[in-house]
């Protein structure tokens, strides 16, 4: 079982990296808005984690306490050394830090899910109860960039997604993937603005300056579906106009990658991709 669990996270990190044209994200013909990296960092960096996601399935098959939190802090141990060997891997590149947080819990959660017959986001909810409080309400130095954009907008990235069960994965972005029609590369560009057209991603927030471009995106992912989305030529083309756009400006949306990649694995998990 933690074979293919760990091949579906490592599968799901290079569906999301070959997936193109991204705007502003690294695809195997464009870096984006990314100058320190290529699709071959996201290839070392992904083949990098393969022990952290066999740790993270063992910890989840493992846990026997009640109290779910203790499984996520446990699993938390072991990303932070995943973070220093995807360093490691990349040279100090930041290729896959919220794909360690969110994948490493889906992983963890899946496992525990599947030996106690369980539903995969309710455990997830569980094992993060109590973590944005925990992480940034109580934090009195705003050092990361998660924790000073919570501190002027309230948003909480990442760990709102986790806490909240991965509400927007559960509800939208799975049923969109499963639903989705083409080729795997049309389902999941169409899936991804899909994300980006639902969550606030901090990294976006971060690269744009403030929270004003969001609905910018909004309203750019809003024309792309109603120039008919990845199969439709305007649609495509439209892509490659906004990733111009994108490098001009510095944006990137590596918040809605990592909601993508973790929505590739649960739908390689429910063989609803292959
Ligand atoms: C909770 C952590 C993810 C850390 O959070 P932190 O407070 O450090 O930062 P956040 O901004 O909250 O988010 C960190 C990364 O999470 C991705 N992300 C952003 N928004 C969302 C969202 N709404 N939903 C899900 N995920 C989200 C995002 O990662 C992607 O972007 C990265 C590339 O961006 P880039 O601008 O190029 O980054 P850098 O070049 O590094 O620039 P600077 O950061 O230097 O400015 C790429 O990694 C994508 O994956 C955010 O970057 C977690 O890491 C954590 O808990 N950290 C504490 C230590 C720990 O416990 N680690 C182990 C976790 S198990
Ligand atoms: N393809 C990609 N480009 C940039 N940042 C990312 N974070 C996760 N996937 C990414």
């Amino acid at each position: 079982m933690t074979k293919e669990i760990v091949n579906h996270a490592i599968k799901a990190l290079l569906y999301e990296v070959v997936t193109e044209p991204k705007p502003g994200l690294v695809d195997p013909s464009n870096n984006g808005s990314h100058s320190d990296m290529d699709a071959f960092t996201f290839i070392s960096s992904s083949l990098a984690l393969e022990d952290y996601f066999i740790e993270a399935a063992k910890l989840g098959e493992q846990f026997q306490e009640a109290d779910l939190t203790v499984l996520f802090q446990n699993l938390r141990k072991a990303g932070i050394l995943a973070e220093r060997q995807m360093f490691r891997a990349t040279q100090g590149v930041n290729t896959h830090k919220g794909a360690i947080f969110a994948l490493g819990i889906f992983v963890c959660a899946k496992s525990y899910a599947d030996k106690n017959n369980l539903n995969v986001f309710s455990v997830i909810k569980q094992m993060c109860a109590g973590l944005v409080e925990r992480d940034l309400k109580q934090v009195q130095h705003y050092t990361t960039v998660g924790a000073t954009i919570y501190k002027q907008y309230g948003i909480a990235g990442a760990r709102e997604m986790a806490e909240s069960g991965y509400q927007v994965v559960e509800q939208i972005a799975l049923p969109f993937l499963i639903r989705a029609t083409g080729t795997t590369n049309q389902r999941l560009l169409d899936t991804l603005m899909k994300i980006a057209a639902e969550i606030p991603d901090t990294t976006f927030i971060k690269r744009s300056g403030g929270i004003d471009q969001l609905s910018w995106l909004k309203q750019a992912m809003q024309r792309y579906f109603e120039l008919g989305g990845s199969k439709s030529p305007e649609g495509m083309q439209y892509l490659h106009e906004l990733n111009d756009i994108f490098v001009a400006h510095n944006y990137t949306i590596g918040g809605c990658a990592d909601i993508l990649i973790v929505t590739v694995f649960m739908a390689l998990e429910m063989e609803k991709l292959v």
